[in-house]
């Protein structure tokens, strides 16, 4: 059975070879990987492929947004990767996401766990405004969270900093995923809901999907086994 870290590592690189020297000196009893739009899209299933058999837990972060039938094709198509955990946006609504689910229960106990974007951890208030929603994140965060659970899916891509708020009224067993992960010091880039691993453990999340915190360190096996370190003592 592979073994799940809380941590994601997203392997945002331009092409496996530059993924591939930081993927060799990482153990997947350490972390789990993130393959995301990028990556995906220069190296391809068969570089996901590779990373799962080599035991790694792999989330597959392409956040699927399309008609019902083909978000269901592309979720089965996830799957047949062998990865453990694969995303659609919620904003696709209840006949999306119910299609996704019923798709992925021809996997019995080999589905990945299916999960839902909110509001992407880049955005504002001001900018979800812009789109049209004339409401606070976090009340977008909620509405659409309420929404994933009642599909049935296993949890959504949030902010840490609404974890506190969804575990009011979700399962502890409802998967909290979240981006905008900076330790103390590092930028925050484009990122605008950010929070350290340490609150974010705290503040009840089930997984941390970190980048660039890692991937443009200095040395970023350490700066991995650094933040595993960190968050193991309040575990
Ligand atoms: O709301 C979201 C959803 C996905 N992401 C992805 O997570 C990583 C974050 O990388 P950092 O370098 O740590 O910022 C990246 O692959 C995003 O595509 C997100 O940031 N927010």
């Amino acid at each position: 059975m592979t073994v799940k870290p809380p941590i994601f590592v997203a392997l945002d690189y331009p092409n496996a070879a530059a993924a591939e020297a930081l993927v060799e000196q990482l153990s997947p009893t350490d972390t789990g990987l993130k393959v995301g739009k990028e990556l995906f899209t220069a190296a391809g299933p068969d570089f996901v492929k590779g990373l799962t058999k080599r035991g790694f837990n792999v989330f597959l972060d392409l956040k699927f947004h399309d008609i019902p039938n083909t978000v269901a094709k592309a979720v089965s198509a996830a799957a047949e990767l062998g990865v453990g955990m694969v995303n659609v946006h919620a904003s696709g609504g209840r006949r999306m996401m119910e299609a996704a689910r019923q798709a992925l229960s021809h996997y019995g106990q080999q589905a990945p766990d299916l999960i839902a974007v909110t509001v992407l951890t880049s955005m504002t208030d001001d900018e979800l405004h812009e789109v049209g929603v004339r409401k606070p994140v976090s009340e977008q965060v909620s509405r659409l969270a309420a929404l994933t659970a009642d599909c049935g899916l296993d949890g959504v891509v949030c902010s840490a900093q609404e974890a506190v708020m969804l575990r009011q009224y979700t399962h502890q067993d409802f998967l909290l995923v979240t981006p905008g992960i900076r330790p103390e010091g590092t930028d925050s880039g484009d990122q605008r809901r950010i929070m350290t691993p340490v609150d974010a453990i705290q503040a009840g999340v089930s997984y941390l999907v970190i980048g660039r915190p890692i991937t443009q360190a200095a040395d970023p096996a350490a700066a991995l086994a650094s933040i595993n370190k960190e968050i193991n003592a309040v575990r």
